[in-house]
């Protein structure tokens, strides 16, 4: 059963270390650091990340394993044909029955994600579902299943890849009605599946079309789309997804294509999505099944502290009901006991500490259901649900370079949770933090960073305010310098990870050299 807590130390004391205080007011600092005044302007997001652009569990849903072929949710129903038969399941192998098992069954069994799809595979909070031996079984082996290919990125795209890109690209102009369809078809055929996904389905939606245009961008580098699947896979557990719910997905998803992609759509278009589909389940069912071997689908969290910094913006500690590991930089999805089966990423805003206590940093945005709940509802003693750790913005302990950190708004809680891991390490090296914000106010961890500043010589901090519209936080970079030997790591809204990749790579840091989440995450997170 779920354990009570006692209140525990606020989750942020962490981050200072000895050394002199700071002041508390950003605008009168008495540090040697410049006000930069910027301009901002909001872009609508589209980037990748300069990495891959598919980092962390995007809850979106990409999968779909035709099993049959649906009818149409009017009550007509198309020929079935045999076209869909090569993703029928041959077998069931045994899974290990070893496995954290305990720790599983102590654990409540209700995911929370942080970013705001809705998915498919969790009852309102589910209950503790699934015993090893009963899920961690599921896996399932297709006829025709497509071998993962290590290799890197082909000059041509494949033959695969143009089908399916010319159907992303019929069927791009109607993608609602796509989306709407699909489950509209999902549910007619699967109504045990509707409780799992949330009431309001719009942005559901939106995530699906996300997420399959993203494994169809990727479809011909097989290692990045094997990363991106393997992570929504085991993202998928927080929703109950288990490996028969694949098929019935699939199904949709081609009946959905090939209705809205009629005027191109063909045998070997069809083949093509059979195949890519295919791979795709089966990467994601078999991350699942490794996970379930080693980690619980969801964590339950007590709120241990809750911190109002500014009118929208809480610092909010919770405590795992069990160790939830984790890497600093990395971000977990959220759900709060007020908007069942509604998830949310968010940055952990300290790296890992020695009491097991997560941080989170939360900006209430207008219509925005968990950010509002957990900046103006939620208290101490609350419980809330995470899902898996995810991301690969994460410190590269491999190396002494320097590390030049963008961090705009709430943004900045990654990058001070890798600060602290740069601290924790050992072996210190350059970092420059560029914190942006748009009034002093809206700076409202520059405290926590000054005081990590004042411990940590390596370090500098330079709070960059826009409030005079004359430079972006990007821009300020261009004031310091040089960047030769840095590492680059941007965190912040979509615009500012697309104008900051643009403005390092003007300074001379190769793409490569680059880190920062999926802006395609970052959309879906923002509420
Ligand atoms: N809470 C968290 O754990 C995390 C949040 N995020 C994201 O960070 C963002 C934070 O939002 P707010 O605090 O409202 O930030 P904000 O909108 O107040 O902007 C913060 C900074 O970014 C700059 N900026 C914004 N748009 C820009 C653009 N197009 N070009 C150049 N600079 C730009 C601003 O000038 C400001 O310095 C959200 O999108 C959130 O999803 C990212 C990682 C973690």
């Amino acid at each position: 059963m779920w354990p009570h807590w006692s209140t525990g130390t606020n989750g942020e004391s962490k981050a200072v270390r000895g050394g002199k205080q700071a002041t508390s007011d950003p605008g009168s600092a008495q540090i040697d650091r410049k006000m930069l005044e910027a301009r901002h302007t909001m872009d609508a997001p589209t980037t990748t990340s300069a990495g891959n652009g598919t980092s962390g569990d995007s809850d979106g849903s990409g999968w779909f394993t035709p099993r049959t072929q649906p009818p149409s949710p009017g009550g007509g129903s198309k020929p079935e044909g045999n076209r869909l038969a090569a993703f029928r399941p041959v077998s069931r192998p045994q899974e290990p029955q070893s496995g954290p098992q305990q720790d599983r069954d102590e654990a409540p069994q209700d995911p929370i994600p942080a970013t705001e799809a809705p998915h498919p595979s969790a009852p309102a909070h589910p209950r503790p579902g699934p015993r090893e031996d009963e899920h961690g079984s599921e896996r399932s082996v297709f006829e025709a299943r497509v071998p993962v290919q290590r290799a890197t990125r082909t000059p041509e795209p494949s033959p695969d890849a143009v089908l399916i890109r010319r159907t992303m690209a019929e069927v791009g102009p109607v993608a609602d009605k796509v989306t709407s369809y699909f489950y509209a078809l999902l549910f007619v055929q699967h109504p045990e599946l509707r409780p799992m996904f949330p009431p309001a389905m719009d942005a559901q939606r939106d995530r699906l079309l996300k997420a399959l245009l993203t494994a169809a961008e990727h479809i011909d580098n097989a290692p990045v789309l094997v990363d991106y699947l393997q992570n929504l896979g085991r993202g998928h557990r927080k929703y109950g997804t288990q490996a028969e719910h694949y098929p019935a997905v699939g199904e949709c998803l081609i009946g959905a294509l090939s209705r809205y992609a009629q005027a191109i759509w063909d045998d070997e278009t069809e083949a093509a999505w059979v195949r890519a589909y295919t791979t795709i389940s089966q990467v994601m069912i078999d991350a699942a099944a490794a996970d379930e071997l080693r980690s619980p689908p969801w964590w339950m969290a007590e709120v241990v502290s809750h911190e109002l910094r500014t009118a929208d913006i809480a610092v909010l500690t919770v405590r795992p009901n069990q160790p939830y590991p984790f890497l600093a930089g990395q971000y977990a999805s959220v759900e709060t006991p007020w908007w069942p089966r509604i998830w949310r990423h968010y940055s952990f805003a300290s790296a890992p500490r020695s009491d097991g206590l997560l941080s989170f940093h939360v900006k209430a945005i207008s219509a925005g259901w968990v950010s509002n709940a957990l900046v103006h509802r939620a208290r101490p003693g609350d419980v809330i649900r995470l899902g898996p750790p995810a991301g690969a913005m994460t410190v590269d302990h491999t190396t002494d370079s320097g590390l030049l950190c963008l961090g705009g708004g709430t943004g900045i809680a990654p990058i001070k949770a890798m600060v602290e891991d740069v601290a924790e390490h050992g072996r210190h090296r350059p970092v420059e933090v560029f914190y942006g914000a748009r009034s002093n106010r809206d700076l409202y961890d520059i405290d926590t960073l000054l005081r990590l500043r004042q411990s940590n010589p390596w370090l500098e901090v330079r709070p960059v305010v826009d409030k005079h519209g004359l430079l972006q936080l990007p821009d300020a970079i261009r004031e310091y310098g040089p960047w030769n030997g840095y590492d680059a790591y941007l965190s912040g809204p979509p615009g500012m990870i697309r104008s900051g990749v643009d403005a390092l790579k003007g300074v001379g840091i190769p793409l490569e050299r680059i880190r920062h989440d999926s802006v395609e995450e970052l959309v879906a997170a923002v509420d």
